[in-house]
């Protein structure tokens, strides 16, 4: 089975999660992309719901396709969201953001009762930080903020290099009008810890660290599909179950 497919299999197990009359948060990516074109196809079925996407990107896709649209504002409260991610941990802490979509993915992922993330083998790790860390930043004063990012991560003892992402010869510019920084800085053993440092920072918007959000993962391999579900209580416990 090729990269694609597996996408399509998770997604196709995150589908059967959907029910009539439910309000979703879609998820941004090439995963997520799978997720709308099989919706699509079960709304053209006669099932009712009503989407809220998480970028301009998966809004057109939607559009095209012909999946129903609200906004957050007119839609505050969802009942599912199913999203990609960039790394998986077996906590299902994720690091999302390599589309440039964290912010309004994580909005969207809060006001959900319950976060899917659907995603193939290759993004699950026993630690996260393989992945670039995307920081969503304010567009003034990037250079202070740049520095403080690598200082708060240096007194975690977390150091690399912090790019600003690039579409050509311009920075990339997210759906809310923000700049990206990508952290390259390997390993992160205390996420929380990480997460609190970034949220001191004036500049910084959002991070793509989503803590405590997931709590469902379908993971697609060559050998099936897993789905890992974390309950999400103080002192819970993990259960896998692999069909
Ligand atoms: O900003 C983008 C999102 O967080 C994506 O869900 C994430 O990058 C995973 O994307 P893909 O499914 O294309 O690997």
């Amino acid at each position: 089975m090729d990269a694609r497919q597996l996408k399509v299999e998770a997604a196709r197990a995150a589908l059967a999660y959907v029910g009539d009359g439910m309000r979703l948060g879609i998820g941004t990516g090439t995963t997520a992309e799978e997720f709308v074109r099989l919706l699509a196809e079960k709304v053209a079925t006669g099932i009712k719901v009503i989407g809220v996407p998480t970028s301009e990107r998966t809004a057109a896709l939607c559009r095209e396709l012909g999946v129903p649209l609200s906004t957050l504002e007119d839609t505050p409260e969802l009942d599912l969201t199913v999203d990609g991610a960039d790394e998986i941990d077996p906590d299902l802490t994720l690091i999302k953001g390599g589309g440039g979509a964290l912010l309004r993915e994580k909005i969207v992922a809060a006001a959900s009762g319950r976060m899917i993330v659907i995603a193939d083998k290759s993004k699950l790790v026993g630690t996260l930080g393989r992945f670039p860390l995307p920081i969503e930043v304010n567009q003034f004063g990037l250079r202070a903020t740049e520095i403080a990012v690598g200082a708060a991560a240096a007194k975690l003892g977390l150091s690399g290099p912090v790019t600003l992402r690039m579409t050509g010869s311009q920075p990339f510019v997210t759906d809310g009008g923000h700049f990206i920084l990508d952290a390259s800085f390997g390993r992160i053993p205390d996420t929380r810890a990480l997460s609190n440092a970034l949220f001191a920072i004036p500049g910084v918007v959002e991070h793509g660290l989503f803590i405590g959000l997931a709590s469902t993962a379908i993971i697609a391999g060559g050998d099936g599909i897993e789905t890992v579900h974390v309950a999400r209580k103080p002192g819970s416990s993990i259960d896998h179950d692999v069909a």
